[in-house]
């Protein structure tokens, strides 16, 4: 499959692909028992775009996304973050990779209940024994909104205030890219709402590369591209979204 999604954000100039998967399959279990998660999977997510990834329950979202972020080894085909390979890498090369060049944001915000809003931000930096950019840090936190918050622990925050700490923390190192594996599952319509802005204005503002699997089709209305799986494999495309365009198409690939 081609890769036709335009970037977005402040960056000029022909698009760059900051992740890219090429002839990605993905089996797990052997013989009888095996099961075929991905099928060959061609696609490139653009540097300083938001794509969604959506399709049927088991079509192989989550598998695809574990692979392109290093969390999952491949079966065959070849992944690339930036320049480089990573399906060619030892553990220890990946969980570096994954520290200093991919952000994380999980459905169940996965924060330290010790620490601060503010100190959970600051958490990956200082374990990678980096220097905080301390200017990035501020804009961080002025767009996050959650200034008059950053001295709260996650239980005196709400879920979406959590997930936008999350979102934060993941926007702190200034990764390659952020995967985020149904960041809104966990909360409201309206806590949704505030996370999926937030992460619409990190592309828009910090130029931010973001790859969302989700289920829905308003949170994959936020997103520049949405990329669909059936099977284990991609299908059809959608870009600039609405949830009805989302929903549609949705509907054409379960019918
Ligand atoms: N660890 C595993 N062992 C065996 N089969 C697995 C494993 N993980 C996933 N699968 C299978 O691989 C296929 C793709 O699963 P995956 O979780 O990637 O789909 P998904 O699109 O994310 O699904 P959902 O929308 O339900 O979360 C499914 O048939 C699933 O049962």
């Amino acid at each position: 499959m081609t890769v036709t999604g335009e970037a977005s954000g402040p960056r000029t100039g022909p698009a760059t692909v900051a992740v890219a998967a090429q002839g990605v399959t993905k089996v797990y279990g052997t013989g009888d028992a095996a099961v075929h998660a991905l099928r060959g999977v061609d696609v490139g997510f653009h540097t300083g775009a938001f794509t969604a990834i959506m399709g049927p329950s088991g079509s192989g979202k989550s598998t695809l996304m574990h692979c392109l972020a290093g969390l999952d080894t491949v079966t065959s085909g070849q992944v690339r973050i930036g320049d480089t390979e990573i399906t060619g890498l030892s553990d220890n090369e990946l969980t570096l990779l994954r520290r200093d060049r991919v952000g994380f944001v999980f459905q169940s915000f996965n924060l330290l209940p010790t620490l601060t809003a503010e100190q959970n931000i600051r958490l990956p930096l200082e374990i990678a024994g980096r220097q905080a950019d301390q200017e990035l840090l501020d804009r961080v936190i002025r767009t996050v909104g959650l200034r008059d918050r950053l001295g709260h622990r996650p239980a005196e925050l709400s879920g979406g205030q959590q997930q936008r700490v999350a979102v934060a923390r993941a926007l702190a190192t200034k990764p390659q890219v952020i995967f985020a594996d149904e960041p809104t599952g966990n909360l409201d319509s309206r806590s949704g709402a505030e996370v999926l802005a937030f992460l619409r204005t990190s592309v828009r503002e910090l130029g931010q590369t973001i790859v969302m699997v989700t289920h829905d089709p308003v949170a994959a209305s936020y997103a520049d591209r949405v990329v669909f799986l059936r099977d284990g494999l991609l299908v059809t495309e959608v870009l600039r979204p609405t949830a009805q365009t989302v929903l549609d198409t949705l509907m054409k690939l379960e019918a």
